[in-house]
């Protein structure tokens, strides 16, 4: 494997997200959480990593101004630059737009989800390390706690769905972000995968290269549903009380 100590990493980050299953309301990444948007808080973590030079935002369709003078109105590290380019219907076609914003000069990108707004820069870290390493592609993850059962989706909503397999949880894995990757081998992924996928990663595994895992973070968790932003919160508000501020 080739080593790429020292090499640093752009970040882009997909926020162009409705937050459907949040409810009613702004767009996900621009709701608040301890007062500021979700957005920042996520744009912060990216930024903490002294790896990361670069955090390309990919902002709402129609809201790449507002989320540039939220950029602007609030602390951000100096020694970090940050862009703004307006996203696409979906998750994918968003992180291909921050994808196509990225400078010549970064071989190494994350992505992360403006909607796990909480991870610790040591994670960033993790991901950003194993890459300069000489992995192409890889990803946090957490082990799972509940059983994991595969079905046959029902027909009609509220229908009971027959179980079609008990799959062996100790080989399943939670996948967060940001993941990692060599920029050339996720600019060809996202030029040749045209399924709907869920995340990057498994578009490097459609080109048939190794995905690898480092250990994810509870506090990485997505902002999906209301009750995440209520755990969310409590992260945060411990955080502070911890940090005396
Ligand atoms: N067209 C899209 C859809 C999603 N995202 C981003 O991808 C991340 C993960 O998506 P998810 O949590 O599903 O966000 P939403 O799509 O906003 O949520 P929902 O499916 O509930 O509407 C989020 O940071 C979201 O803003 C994006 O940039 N562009
Ligand atoms: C990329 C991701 O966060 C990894 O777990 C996840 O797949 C995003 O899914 P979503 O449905 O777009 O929130």
């Amino acid at each position: 494997m080739r080593s790429r100590g020292g090499t640093p990493a752009a970040a882009v980050i997909p926020a162009a997200g409705r937050g459907v299953r949040l409810g009613p309301g702004a767009p996900k990444a621009l709701r608040a959480l301890g007062g500021t948007p979700m957005l920042i808080h996520a744009v912060r973590a990216m930024a903490a990593s002294r790896a990361v030079s670069l955090v390309v935002v990919v902002a709402p369709p129609d809201g790449a101004a507002e989320v540039k003078s939220l950029l602007d109105a609030h602390a951000l590290p100096e020694r970090t630059d940050f862009l703004v380019v307006p996203g696409g219907a979906e998750r994918q076609d968003s992180v291909r737009l921050g994808l196509d914003a990225l400078p010549p000069e970064y071989d190494i990108v994350l992505v992360h989800d403006a909607a796990r707004p909480l991870v610790p820069v040591d994670t960033v870290d993790a991901v950003i390390e194993a890459v300069r390493e000489g992995a192409p592609a890889v990803v946090p993850a957490l082990p799972l706690a509940d059983t994991v059962k595969e079905v046959e989706p029902a027909g009609a909503e509220g229908e009971p769905e027959p179980v079609v397999a008990t799959l062996e949880r100790a080989r399943l894995r939670a996948v967060q972000t940001p993941q990692g990757f060599d920029r050339t081998t996720l600019v060809r992924a996202h030029e040749t995968v045209t399924d709907n996928v869920t995340d990057d990663a498994s578009m490097v595994e459609q080109l048939g290269l190794q995905v690898v895992v480092v250990p994810g973070h509870e506090e990485a968790f997505k902002v999906t549903r209301p009750l995440d932003l209520v755990l969310a919160e409590a992260v945060l508000a411990r955080r502070r009380l911890n940090d005396g501020f």
